[in-house]
């Protein structure tokens, strides 16, 4: 058997299967970012994702500043779905022999530039070649800490929470699309550098984490970043807090480029919105008489709108999707899986 028969969530459930934790509160596998407790006052978080040529960018369709940015945003994105403060950068760098330092000195540019802009420091790293193999691999490992009681984990969902996302949805699968498909001559220059941007250069919610984390406990009850997908993300959350989830439809927030070029692209948004990924937006659960508070806290402190996608489900009710013609259907996960790529 090889490891595209397990898919990656099967295979990280079978390699870490029993490990055990350090302290009593600690959090280990199965978040965002470990939660781990050395005794004062602040809990460490940790956590690691790496980019990959090919796999996550390509040197064609990104700059190279773009790539360093996106390298370290989609790990603070991690930080942010704990609640917590970036502090500290380890950058590992795999590189094909050939690889320009012009390339090189860009992508460090844009890495400097996201540390800088996110008050984060990078300590330190390492450099590996590739041998035969060309492509190159950016993996960075991100510390970083949130108050004693504060930080928000992927299981405390309950039913009747209103399940909220930040800003929109499927701009960035969208972005990757028009890069994809030749196609693209029917879409305005406005729609497709938004789009694109969003591809390229995410925008990582780390004052929206710190904020929702700094309400008191039990009104954020759960969160996560949309990284895969948010079907396959809403997922992991649902696991992880024992319970199902309804999801209406037509509530999903779309931009307008969006709308845009998937009518350019005869695509559907919402399969963009539901399976996509690379958002980077926080996903979340909230108790219903938090939700106005809230709102208006994102809205004035972040200016970025939150959108009530569905509420949270008993177990047993699973995960579905409702149009708002009352028809019900089962939502099943159909986001990125690294072992199973189908894009
Ligand atoms: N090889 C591994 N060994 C141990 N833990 C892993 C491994 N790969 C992933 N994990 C853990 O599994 C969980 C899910 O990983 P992933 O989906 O990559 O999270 P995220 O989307 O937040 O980056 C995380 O808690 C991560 O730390
Ligand atoms: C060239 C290219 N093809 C496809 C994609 C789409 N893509 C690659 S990885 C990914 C999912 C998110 O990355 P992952 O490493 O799984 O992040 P994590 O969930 O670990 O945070 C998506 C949608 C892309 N960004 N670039
Ligand atoms: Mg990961």
């Amino acid at each position: 058997m090889d490891i595209s028969a397990l898919g990656e969530f099967e295979l990280i459930a079978r390699l870490t299967a029993g490990l055990a934790t350090r302290a009593a509160g600690d959090v280990g596998i199965g978040d965002d970012c470990a939660l781990l407790d050395l005794g004062s006052g602040d809990l460490l978080l940790a956590t690691c994702d790496c980019q990959v040529e090919g796999v996550h960018f390509t040197l064609q369709t990104s700059s190279p500043e773009h790539i360093g940015r996106k390298a370290l945003a989609i790990n603070l994105s991690d930080i942010a779905a704990m609640g917590g403060t970036p502090r500290y950068a380890l950058v590992s760098l795999l590189l094909p022999p050939h690889l320009s330092v012009d390339v090189l000195d860009g992508i460090y540019a844009g890495l400097r530039a996201e540390a800088q802009r996110f008050d984060t420091t990078i300590v330190g790293g390492n450099i590996a070649g590739t041998g035969a193999a060309q492509q190159l691999v950016i993996d960075i490992t991100l510390l970083g800490t949130v108050a004693r009681g504060h930080a928000i984990l992927r299981s405390g969902a309950r039913v009747g929470d209103l399940i909220c996302v930040t800003g929109s949805l499927g701009d960035s699968a969208a972005g990757l699309q028009t890069f994809l498909r030749p196609a693209t001559d029917a879409v305005l220059p406005h729609d497709l550098q938004a789009l694109r941007g969003r591809h390229t250069a995410p925008l990582p919610r780390v004052h929206e984490g710190q904020l929702l984390a700094s309400f008191k406990a039990g009104q954020i009850t759960a969160m996560l970043d949309i990284s895969d997908g948010l079907s396959g993300d809403l997922t992991h959350l649902c696991e992880r807090s024992g319970c199902g989830a309804r999801v209406d439809l037509a509530t999903i927030p779309l931009s307008t480029p969006l709308s845009h070029v998937a009518q350019a692209l005869q695509h559907d948004p919402l399969d963009w919105a539901l399976h996509g990924g690379e958002d980077y937006e926080l996903l979340f659960t909230l108790q219903l008489p938090s939700l106005d508070e809230v709102r208006t806290a994102l809205q004035e402190q972040c200016g970025t709108p939150l959108t009530v996608i569905g509420e949270i489900q008993p177990l047993s009710a699973g995960l579905t999707l409702a149009h708002s013609n009352g028809h019900t259907e089962p939502l099943h996960a159909h986001s990125w899986d690294h072992l199973k790529p189908k894009k």
